[in-house]
């Protein structure tokens, strides 16, 4: 029997268990037997022709996010429930195989989540699929770490271990910036979340319960900081429906380019409301720093 024959006759038992405490410690079993055979499926195939299967996702959007964790901390979970993408979630490891994309709509910005199997000690060096894994956190703008708040600081350190061996240190600068996001709160004691969300750089939810995802988005936003930049014609009002996203410390100069090529060429003033200008509005040169939500009106020569 090959291995996904093996895997799918497991899934059917599990299927057919009924669920209670007499069927616990064998439901238990099969679960672990899945999940070894999965991570099977994970090693890296002698044949080329299954090399890096599954992992060249498009870069879409305005950024790229990707979830990095051991398995079964809820990377497919959190996925489904942020974006429109539904990505398989159960409770055995090794439940998701390849990348897979969702896309994250927040403040106008189009941010691209990535989904990615569980990595295990020793990805670094290419245990289960930990290379690809972690080649394509490297191309994310923000990487985000997903942990189990029920276990424990073991699990923190050794993904920092795997992560930082690799070089993707810990909030140096783009594009390994990451942050920690301890999921399944609602197993855990209010002293122990309250300790846990005190850590930096760490945030603490519950996609079982729904519970900070909010927060979250928002340290999302602050760790990707961008910036959107509304337009308006003279005499218009501005267009609030179709924001330019753009990174922050982004000049007007990067905005005249995000309208057109030329632009920059022609440019003689822009005139800026916001929060970036003294007065509102005020008139600007290509090399003013915009700031969030700003709008500017170009006039050209
Ligand atoms: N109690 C609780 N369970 C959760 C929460 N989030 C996810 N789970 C459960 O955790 C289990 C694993 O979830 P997945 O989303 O498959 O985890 P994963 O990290 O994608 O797992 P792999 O793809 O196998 O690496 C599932 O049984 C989920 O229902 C949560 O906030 N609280
Ligand atoms: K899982
Ligand atoms: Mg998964």
């Amino acid at each position: 029997m090959g291995i996904l024959e093996k895997i799918s006759e497991i899934e059917k038992e599990i299927a057919r268990t009924q669920k209670n405490k007499a069927t616990e410690y064998h439901l238990g079993l099969l679960k672990a037997k899945l999940a070894k055979y999965r991570a099977q499926l994970l090693e890296p195939s002698k044949s080329a022709s299954s090399k890096g299967e599954g992992f060249d996702v498009m870069k879409s959007g305005d950024a790229r996010v990707a979830l990095i964790g051991f398995p079964s901390v809820g990377k497919s979970t959190f996925l489904s429930l942020m974006t429109s993408t539904a990505s398989e979630a159960a409770s055995y490891e090794f439940t998701t195989l390849t990348c897979i994309p969702g896309v994250i709509e927040y403040k106008g910005a189009n941010i691209q989540l990535l989904d990615l199997p569980g990595i295990i000690e020793g990805a670094a060096q290419g245990k289960g699929r930990g290379r690809q894994v972690i080649a394509v956190a490297r191309t994310a703008d923000v990487v985000i770490m997903m942990l189990d708040a029920t276990k424990g600081e073991v699990q923190r350190s050794l993904l920092e271990k795997e992560l930082e061996s690799v070089g993707i240190r810990l909030n140096k600068h783009k594009p390994n910036i990451y942050f920690k996001v301890y999921n399944k709160i609602d197993q855990i004691s209010m002293e122990e979340v309250d300790r846990l969300a005190r850590k930096p750089n760490s945030v603490v939810i519950s996609c079982g319960m729904k519970l900070n995802l909010d927060y979250l988005l928002e340290m999302l936003w602050e760790y990707l900081a961008l910036t959107c930049i509304y337009t308006k014609k003279r005499g218009q009002r501005p267009d609030f429906t179709d924001a330019i996203i753009l990174r922050k410390g982004a000049s007007v100069e990067h905005v005249c380019h995000r309208i057109h090529r030329s632009l920059a060429s022609q440019f003689k003033y822009a005139l800026v409301w916001g929060t970036s200008t003294k007065y509102s509005p005020q008139r600007v040169g290509l090399t003013h720093t915009m700031e969030h939500e700003d709008v500017i009106q170009i006039v050209k020569k």
